[in-house]
């Protein structure tokens, strides 16, 4: 088994004025490469704080992290810019689309910020498989106040996994679908694990959906 995350934190701490908040307590994940971990627990159990630090969106806790093999303490700020854009994909509650540009060119914007080397790669094939997988292609000309929140999900969703990252981060993502967008984007995401080895960490509040993963972990609130 490769292991492609190996964490180990012992506290997260958020601090404001008056209180302070410790979570994530003694908290261990090791995930194999191609795993599908569905995280699930009550509110405020911590699970979009620990997709953040699985994405190295926040390394500002006690612990260890090696991601990809390599100790991410040691990591250089364009090494770590590299990971999030190309090797990580993020659907995250957060993921906000840009107003002024249309669905199309926010869908794009990680081909933008691509390395030289993979400028261009694969990108009008990608673009179309993922348009026409989760059925976006008519709102691709319309800006996202032009949207209704269930398809500014999908197009969040499509601009998280169009550079086909390694692993997948993604939190609550069919929480404003229907069935059946619901269930597009679930088999495009299995899809990709199947044929790409793709590594998922879905955040999910659906048990039927969080039991569809080969792992289900149970987040508990710090007492
Ligand atoms: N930036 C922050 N500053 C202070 N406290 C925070 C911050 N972000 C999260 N918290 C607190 O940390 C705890 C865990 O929050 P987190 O959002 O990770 O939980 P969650 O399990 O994802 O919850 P939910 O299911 O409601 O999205 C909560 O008590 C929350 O109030």
């Amino acid at each position: 088994m490769t292991k492609i995350i190996d964490l180990s934190v012992k506290e997260k701490i958020y601090k404001s004025k008056k209180v302070q908040i410790s979570i994530l307590n003694d908290f261990r994940l090791e995930v194999a490469t191609g795993e599908k971990i569905a995280i699930v627990g009550e509110s405020g159990a911590g699970k979009s704080s620990l997709l953040n630090i699985i994405g190295l969106l926040d390394r500002n806790y006690f612990g260890e992290y090696t991601l990809f093999g390599s100790p991410t303490d040691q990591l250089h700020t364009n090494q770590l810019a590299q990971w999030r854009n190309q090797r990580i994909g993020f659907v995250l509650q957060e993921s906000a689309l840009i107003n002024s540009l249309t669905i199309e060119d926010n869908i794009k914007l990680p081909f933008l910020y691509a390395s030289p080397d993979k400028k261009g790669v694969g990108e009008i094939e990608d673009f179309d498989t993922v348009v026409s997988a989760i059925e976006i292609r008519h709102i691709l000309k319309k800006k996202p106040l032009e949207c209704s929140g269930g398809e500014k999900a999908r197009a969040v969703f499509a601009r998280g996994i169009i550079m086909k990252p390694q692993l997948i981060l993604a939190d609550e993502p069919t929480a404003s679908l229907d069935v059946e967008n619901r269930e597009r984007i679930v088999t495009l995401l299995f899809n990709m694990n199947k044929e790409f080895n793709t590594t998922i960490i879905t955040v999910t509040h659906d048990l039927e959906i969080a039991n569809r993963h080969d792992r289900v972990i149970h987040l508990e609130r710090s007492k």
